[in-house]
């Protein structure tokens, strides 16, 4: 049960006179017509709220008013529901009802929107009202609904025994795409990294239709699914294999999914039909255009878990989770709203693939040699609109005039685009250099037919241009003549009367009027009908008057309608050409990303890096790319690395330490241990992403997944301890990591009691370097890992340098070879004053414990 439901357990009101709030409990014969046809449609939507519209409000009745005032902090009102008695009410204005749904959908409820299809004022008996629309968390398409900067995935899946299906949509943009998998972690990992607005999952619960909000939790669920997501309970049978091939199939028009590369991967296909299930049953008469399905297979790309994404502070920073300070701030120099997309979907899903990666290399090269190209493409894309959102909303017929004078706007300067990189060689910037003909038709097309400055609405005319239509054309004169007669009059009839203050005016109950001052009232021409009565006016009619307004009022009607059966033909005209169109825009998308990179590169000084396929990872002077923009311009201390065992030899045969598989970093507190660790990390994962790095040179072979354990950081919502967190993440990596690893280490074991961290520090470190030979930075304050080096060929011994002075540290943030053997711990100490004796008591006990640890000696006598 959902809290949803748990709220409504239905409970009789002990007030005689307290209104009804529970479609459950009411006896359905009292209630007026309207109400009961209400509890009709409820009766479908148990679980969501249903905004009814009635007049200029959209109203919500019974318990999703209770709700909704709640939640909206709405007055809680009630209305005559018929014999029952009052009705519990709330409602919001029917105009605004996108910025209250918006807030609904936030918080996790499915909204049904059922709006009058039938003028109120020409229905006999009950106005028609239909389910419009209905609104989950993962099929929005409003423009205000969504965040421009990232996608609004809707992700379904399918489990089965440890193999599982996932397939995920983006509605407003298209993407859709599925694939399979063994293992349960991998689809953690896979929905941590999409963080899907809402997941559906089949299941033979008895709430299906109901949707969790984050946090809550079902026994229906299983453990590998997190919890912060919206999961949506769905019914299992168009999750069955037979239903979702053949909705795939139907769906795109193919005779077998080989084409779409999931033939054979059953969980896939029930996942991805599943889900279109449910975008036939959300999306009512808006059909969402969709891509081809493509399939993909985890594994496919540098494997980047939650934990290492959220350390390595890609999208939010790990302290506050703002943007600001992140990955992601640092690099994007986009321009458009689908380039600042692609940015994020590039920089989760970095390639492995060496080719994928220099054809974006390649491209950002071209455009750090030829300036002119990078500015000239920047200015332009800033004057591309969010195509593929536009497209979405033509597509399942939302959009309004002004979506489609944006997009035709967009669409207008791909051909300057394309006219821009004829000359390119680059692999990204040629697949730009040629735009579909018709996407140029259909651009002049638009803007020939709707004005420059269309009205939000498209039911009130002012969309069309003249000289579209010639029955819109004759319509609309023949209302100017009537207008202008109209507007005459007052002039005419002044001087027919010798009345100088009389006045022709509007108003909504009686239309056109001629208004005339009482104490004129007794020169008032005798075709002149009374109308009404003012305190210091009459208002009069004449027949003339009243056949010139119906005329116009009824012309006027068919214009509007004529002119939105033509706009909505040029949105179906649009809607025909999504496809077309999304492929450009995503083609669009990257070469703004790429253009981003290519500035930041120049700007920031970065180097293309070399990817080979071996195991080195060799950088010359790297820096870290958040922490150099955050602090002074030439503050940062620039530091090399040199990873990948390759049995490396002195002159003399011997093996060296130079070109180590495992590095045990030591330094005091604050020297930035950390910071180098993570700019190892984001280096690397930068170079797969494709972008340049903060680096003088880079030399990188292609790591299959990249693993980090920082800090330490209670795990309070699983009730974990911190040591135990850092034990499960460390026994994760030890798990999964491989010789192609990238292994980053903060501070292993520093939970518990010294030596049992100590023993744990060394036998994972000591694993890492020998049998699983990852290449490994091992970040610690305990200096007898030192002792390691010696042991093993392939591990070696660096520091971050201080420069130590009689009463203060210099931080000089070098890392050089060597180990820390000084405990700056004590050092530290002492700057913040503890007293001397204590000072001088620790360094005797520090002086016994070293004395007895000499731990490589000890284990070698025990080998
Ligand atoms: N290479 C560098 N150049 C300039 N400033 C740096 C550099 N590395 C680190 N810093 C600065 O030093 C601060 C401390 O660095 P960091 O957190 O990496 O230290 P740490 O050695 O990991 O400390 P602790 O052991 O306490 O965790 C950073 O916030 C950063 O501003």
């Amino acid at each position: 049960m959902t809290a949803f439901d748990s709220e409504f357990q239905p409970t009789e009101s002990n007030h005689p006179t307290a209104p009804h709030s529970d479609t459950r409990l009411v006896d359905r014969s009292k209630l007026s017509k309207m109400y009961q046809h209400y509890v009709e449609m409820k009766d479908k939507y148990p679980h969501a709220l249903l905004l009814y519209r009635v007049g200029d409000f959209f109203e919500t009745f019974f318990q999703d008013a209770v709700t909704v005032s709640r939640e909206l902090e709405l007055v809680l009102t009630s209305k005559h529901g018929g014999e029952v008695g009052r009705v519990a009410m709330t409602g919001v204005p029917h105009h605004a009802w996108e910025r209250y749904t918006t807030q609904l959908v936030e918080k996790g409820y499915a909204v049904v929107i059922c709006d009058q299809v039938e003028d109120a004022s020409e229905a006999v008996g009950l106005v028609r009202r239909e389910v419009t629309r209905i609104l989950t968390p993962g099929t929005l398409l409003e423009e205000g609904m969504l965040k421009a900067s990232r996608n609004n995935y809707l992700a379904a899946v399918v489990i089965a025994a440890t193999h599982w299906g996932l397939a995920y949509a983006d509605i407003s943009t298209g993407e859709f795409l599925t694939t399979q998998g063994s293992d349960l972690e991998h689809l953690t990992q896979e929905l941590m990294r999409l963080q899907p607005s809402e997941v559906l999952f089949p299941t033979n619960a008895p709430d299906l239709g109901s949707i969790l909000r984050p946090g809550e939790t079902s026994p229906h669920l299983p453990q590998c699914l997190p919890p912060a997501f919206c999961y949506s309970l769905r019914s299992q049978v168009p999750f069955s294999a037979g239903e979702a091939r053949s909705r795939l199939l139907q769906k795109f028009k193919v005779r077998s999914l080989e084409g779409l590369g999931c033939e054979h991967l059953p969980l896939a296909v029930r996942a991805a039909g599943g889900l279109l299930e449910y975008l036939a049953d959300t999306q009512k008469e808006n059909s969402v255009p969709l891509q081809l399905l493509r399939t993909y297979t985890v594994t496919d790309y540098l494997i980047v878990d939650h934990q290492t994404r959220r350390n390595l502070e890609i999208t939010q920073t790990v302290r506050d989770g703002t943007f600001h300070g992140s990955l992601l701030w640092a690099l994007d120099r986009t321009n458009t709203a689908m380039g600042g997309r692609a940015l994020r979907r590039w920089l989760l899903q970095p390639l492995i693939d060496i080719k994928g990666i220099q054809a974006r290399q390649d491209t950002i090269q071209e455009l750090v040699e030829n300036t002119a190209l990078r500015q000239d493409l920047r200015q332009l894309l800033r004057q591309i609109y969010d195509l593929e959102r536009l497209t979405g909303r033509a597509g399942s017929g939302t959009a309004n005039a002004k979506d489609l004078v944006a997009l035709a706007d967009s669409l207008s300067r791909l051909p300057e685009l394309s006219e821009l990189v004829s000359e390119a060689y680059s692999p990204f910037l040629r697949a730009l250099q040629k735009v579909p003909a018709k996407l140029e038709e259909l651009a002049q097309k638009l803007h020939a037919h709707i004005v420059e400055s269309p009205p939000i609405h498209i039911k009130e005319g002012g969309l069309i241009r003249s000289g579209v239509n010639n029955l819109l054309d004759e319509s609309k004169a023949t209302v100017e003549a009537d207008q202008q007669w109209i507007a005459n009059l007052e002039v005419d009839e002044r001087s027919k009367t010798g009345i100088p203050t009389l006045k022709v005016g509007f108003n909504k109950t009686f239309g056109y009027y001629i208004s005339i001052s009482r104490a004129k009232s007794d020169q008032v021409p005798s075709n002149y009908i009374r109308k009404q009565t003012l305190t210091n006016e009459e208002r009069y009619i004449t027949p003339e008057l009243k056949e010139r307004e119906a005329r116009i009022l009824s012309a006027r009607d068919d214009l509007n309608q004529l002119e939105y059966e033509i706009f909505v033909a040029l949105r179906e005209e649009v809607g025909e050409q999504a496809e077309v169109i999304r492929n450009l825009s995503r083609a669009v998308a990257a070469v703004d990303v790429l253009c981003g990179l290519a500035e930041l590169a120049v700007n920031q000084g970065y180097c293309r890096p070399q990817m080979v396929p071996g195991r080195e990872i060799q950088i010359v002077d790297g820096r870290h790319p958040v922490v150099e923009q955050s602090i002074p311009s030439g503050f940062f201390v620039p530091n090399s690395t040199q990873l990948g065992h390759q049995s490396a030899t002195d002159d003399k045969g011997q093996m060296t330490n130079d070109n180590p598989d495992l590095i045990i970093l030591t330094g005091p507190n604050a020297s930035g241990k950390s910071c180098y660790l993570r700019q190892v990390g984001l280096i690397q994962l930068m170079a797969q992403t494709g972008s340049f790095v903060p680096a003088r040179f880079a030399k990188l072979g292609v790591c299959d997944r990249i693993f980090t354990r920082v800090g330490a950081v209670d795990d309070l919502a699983t009730g974990q301890s911190t040591f135990m967190v850092e034990m499960n993440e460390t026994a994760n990596i030890l798990n999964h990591a491989t010789s192609r690893s990238l292994v980053l280490l903060d501070e292993i074991g520093r939970g518990t009691a010294t030596f049992d961290g100590l023993s744990i520090a060394w036998a994972v470190a000591e694993y890492l370097a020998t049998d699983i030979k990852a290449r490994t930075i091992f970040a610690t304050h305990y200096h007898e890992l030192n002792e390691l080096a010696g042991m093993l060929a392939n591990v070696a011994n660096y520091q971050v340098t201080v420069k130590e002075l009689p009463d203060q540290i210099i931080f000089l943030h070098q890392v050089q070879p060597g180990g820390a053997d000084k405990s700056y711990g004590i050092e530290a100490g002492r700057l913040a004053g503890l007293p001397a004796v204590v000072i001088k008591r620790a360094k005797q006990v520090m002086g016994q414990i070293e004395k007895h640890s000499k731990i490589a000696m000890g284990l070698q006598n025990l080998d």
